[in-house]
């Protein structure tokens, strides 16, 4: 039985990590999840974890109240009004990460606006597909809604509250504004990790080896698929050029500047550090709870075939749930640092248990 407030049966078009995410935080509410995805494999994932059953071919008895349309933004306007030729629900939301055109494809389309709210929950990974969706993604995040002037107040409020139930905080903006803000803060962010990524394909083995944790926080979202985020960004490529050329322009200066060489000089690339520690301090801190925080156990492990899986096999001796997993390898060296999460309460007995076992575990 759904909690009382929020949408009680929802159908999801697109079962990868965002469509994923929403259905397993709405099953852990209560909600009836049905799930549609024109990749079977993807599919059938979601199913088997649990995140809803498979959207019947026909029509629904009754439509469902929200319909939530996880596909990449070219596809969100044919996808609605399939979606809302089929009858499927109520209300129609999307997730898609830019707003303006999606929608201007909708009108252009015919689809119905008086049902539909366009929406973007501003929490994601670098990874795609169910496999990697997680229930919790949302906590806390903001998820802007951009309701056009037909939007029905019903409507509003369910994709309102579809927001709230995946314990994020809804944050109304225009769609033109939201594209102009996600360029600033996420899309121009994106390809500035790209192209700092991209620098390490030539880099050599010498330099890769001396890789630490700075490098790694600046590219981790550079891993992302090449095929969602290029649709991403030509569909709001205006903006995000504006974002880049501004980047593109400081770069330019302390390359110069760094040549230069002069004590002069380095002040102002010291004036352009200056204004990063400012402009990072301007990012808000999460309004609500945190996602599951977990601890980490890191521990040892010789280069040795069927060293991890000892090493599950004492946790579950142990009785402790592995909740992820993370190897840290130093290239050329027979050690590695396996980092293992776990409830924060069962840390302390798995390191003991490993411990004993003749593992090393630091701290
Ligand atoms: N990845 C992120 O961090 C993130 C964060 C917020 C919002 N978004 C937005 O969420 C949407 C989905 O992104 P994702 O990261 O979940 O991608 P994904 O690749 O993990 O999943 C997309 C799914 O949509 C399916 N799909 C594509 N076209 C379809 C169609 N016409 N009908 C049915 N299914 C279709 C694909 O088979 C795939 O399973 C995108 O619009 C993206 O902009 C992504
Ligand atoms: O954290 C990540 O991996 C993301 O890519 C998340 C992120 C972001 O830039 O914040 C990326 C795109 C989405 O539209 C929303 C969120």
């Amino acid at each position: 039985m759904a909690e009382e407030g929020i949408p009680g049966r929802i159908v999801i078009v697109g079962t990868g990590l965002i469509g994923t995410s929403i259905a397993l935080a709405m099953r852990e509410r209560g909600a009836e999840v049905l799930l549609s995805d024109r990749d079977a494999g993807a599919l059938g994932m979601a199913v088997e974890l649990g995140a809803g059953e498979r959207l019947p071919d026909g029509p629904l008895d009754e439509p469902a109240d929200l319909a939530v349309l996880a596909v990449p933004p070219a596809a969100v306007a044919v996808t609605l009004l399939d979606a809302q030729k089929r009858g499927l629900a109520a209300v129609y939301t999307d997730v898609a990460s830019v707003k303006a055109l999606p929608l201007a494809q909708a009108a252009e389309l015919g689809c119905d606006l008086t049902s539909y709210v366009a929406g973007h929950p501003l929490a994601g990974r670098e990874r795609s597909g169910p496999a990697a969706a997680q229930g919790d993604l949302f906590l806390g995040r903001p998820w802007a809604l951009c309701p056009t002037d037909q939007a029905r107040p019903e409507a509003i409020q369910a994709v309102t509250a579809l927001a709230e139930a995946c314990g994020a905080v809804p944050v109304t903006v225009e769609a033109a504004e939201h594209d102009r803000a996600v360029a600033l803060v996420s899309h121009g962010p994106h390809v500035v990790s790209a192209a700092v990524a991209a620098r390490l394909t030539a880099a050599d083995e010498t330099s890769l080896g001396l890789a630490g944790q700075g490098v790694r926080d600046v590219t981790r979202i550079a891993a992302s698929d090449p095929r969602l985020w290029i649709g991403i960004l030509s569909a709001n490529a205006e903006p995000v050029a504006d974002v880049l050329e501004g980047v593109a322009t400081d770069l330019a200066v302390a390359a110069s500047l760094l040549r230069d060489g002069s004590e002069g000089a380095a002040a102002h690339v010291a004036d352009l550090l200056l204004r990063g520690n400012a402009g990072r301090a301007r990012i808000p801190g999460k309004h609500g709870g945190d996602q599951k925080a977990y601890a980490v156990v890191p521990v040892m492990i010789p280069d040795r075939p069927g060293e991890l899986a000892m090493i599950f096999q004492a946790a579950g001796i142990a009785g402790v749930n592995i909740e992820d997993v993370s190897i840290e390898h130093s290239p050329g060296r027979p050690l590695g640092v396996l980092e293992i999460s776990v409830r924060p309460e069962a840390a302390d007995k798995l390191a003991e248990e490993l411990r004993a076992r003749g593992w090393s575990v630091p701290g």
